[in-house]
């Protein structure tokens, strides 16, 4: 028999069952330690490419003198390329059966030296699971992770992360309340007491840490804000969309299988949450003079971001206390848009700026 004639082989395709990738929710216990057996070798190549693509041009990643007045010894390879290296090898055992990257929190740098060459090890944590009340076909799961230095061990990067996850069977669910485990923080669902915006929204002068503290002091006693759009936008093209996540090893079908994906909500393939929040992130950073990233909060995925979509960046400046002679320690609150001005990321982020 032939089995590349094209319909015996359909024929074939109907009755094999396939080998499947990746766990549903109901394989996710609280507590459970999960070693991630992908490894990834930071690359110089890979991480020019993140870089480069999502518009994180800061010299002091790319030019040695820029490093060394930065306090590094040569240039340390991108911190968001760093998070997504962890993030990626985590995805065949966490995420790889579809649902969606609904937010992450207590995102912490815990060196940020680490050059190309660097091999990671990359562990998690069930830290909870919970029922979506408006999905019985999905539940929620969120998880510890951790990245370390393969051959130190010193941890580098870790966070806590939550995302929607297939069932292999629905559940009943009462269809109300929200039964998101660690609810918390996450999102409230509800903004600030009085929802009217500040009458007077104040752009800082410079890309200092003065110019922030300044814009923060005169807003202060006023009804105004310290916030500003960035000018600076990037459509989603297939580098952006599949190239990048699949370069750390994200195996998540959202990213590159446009067969697949034309049966989802989205239709189309999305780009990975790290992509998105990285364009965002890169085009703060332009209007900043960045000395260290400390950390993000609170960070959520709101809507789709598709091929073609111009993902542009909102940042909104919180606080600004002066922590150190060389910089200051600034809290912003980032959000991404898209071209019909709906958000699609927002988040907290806390960085040192120079003084
Ligand atoms: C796959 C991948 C990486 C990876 O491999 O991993 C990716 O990169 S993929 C790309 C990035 N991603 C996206 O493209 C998603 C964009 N987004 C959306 O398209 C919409 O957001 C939605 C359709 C997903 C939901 O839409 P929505 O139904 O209107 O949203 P919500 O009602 O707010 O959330 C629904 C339920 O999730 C609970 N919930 C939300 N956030 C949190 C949180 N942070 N912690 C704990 N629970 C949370 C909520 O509490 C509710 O729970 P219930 O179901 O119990 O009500």
């Amino acid at each position: 028999m032939d089995y590349t004639d094209t319909e015996t082989f359909g024929t074939i395709l109907d009755r094999t069952a396939t080998r499947e990738k990746g766990n549903c929710f109901e394989d996710f216990s609280e507590g459970d330690r999960i070693e991630h057996a992908p490894g990834l070798t930071l690359s110089n190549y890979a991480n020019e490419l993140w870089a480069s693509q999502t518009l994180n041009h800061d010299p002091m990643y790319w030019r040695t003198d820029a490093a060394r007045a930065a306090g590094f010894e040569e240039p340390p390879v991108h911190p968001d390329y760093l998070l997504a290296a962890v993030m990626g090898p985590t995805v065949e055992d966490l995420s790889e059966k579809g649902g969606y990257f609904l937010g992450r929190t207590n995102v912490r740098y815990h060196d940020q030296s680490v050059t190309p060459g660097t091999e990671l090890r990359v562990s998690s944590t069930v830290e909870s699971t919970a029922t979506s009340s408006s999905r019985p076909e999905y539940g929620i799961v969120t998880w510890e992770t951790e990245g370390k230095d393969a051959e130190t061990g010193d941890p580098l990067v870790s966070y806590e992360r939550t995302n929607m996850i297939p069932r292999r069977e629905p559940v009943a669910t009462d269809g109300g309340e929200s039964a998101a485990a660690d609810g918390g923080d996450a999102d409230s669902g509800e903004g600030d007491a009085d929802d009217t915006p500040p009458s007077e929204f104040i752009t800082p002068d410079g890309d200092r840490f003065g110019d922030f503290a300044a814009a923060l002091d005169a807003a202060a006693d006023r009804d105004a804000a310290v916030a500003y759009r960035h000018e600076r936008g990037r459509t989603m093209d297939d580098v952006m969309v599949a190239t990048l996540p699949l370069m750390t090893l994200n195996t998540a079908k959202q990213h590159h299988n446009v067969d697949v994906m034309a049966d989802s909500p989205s239709g189309d393939i999305v780009a990975y949450g790290d992509v998105t929040r990285s364009v965002a992130l890169g085009h703060a950073r332009s209007d900043e003079a960045t000395y260290r990233e400390l950390g993000c909060d609170d960070e959520r995925f709101h809507t789709f971001v598709t091929p073609g979509d111009t993902v542009y960046g909102f940042t909104r400046v919180v606080d600004a206390e002066d922590t150190h002679d060389h910089a200051g320690t600034v809290t912003f609150e980032h959000i991404a848009f898209n071209q019909h001005d709906e958000p699609v990321y927002s988040g907290t982020r806390r960085a040192l700026i120079q003084q």
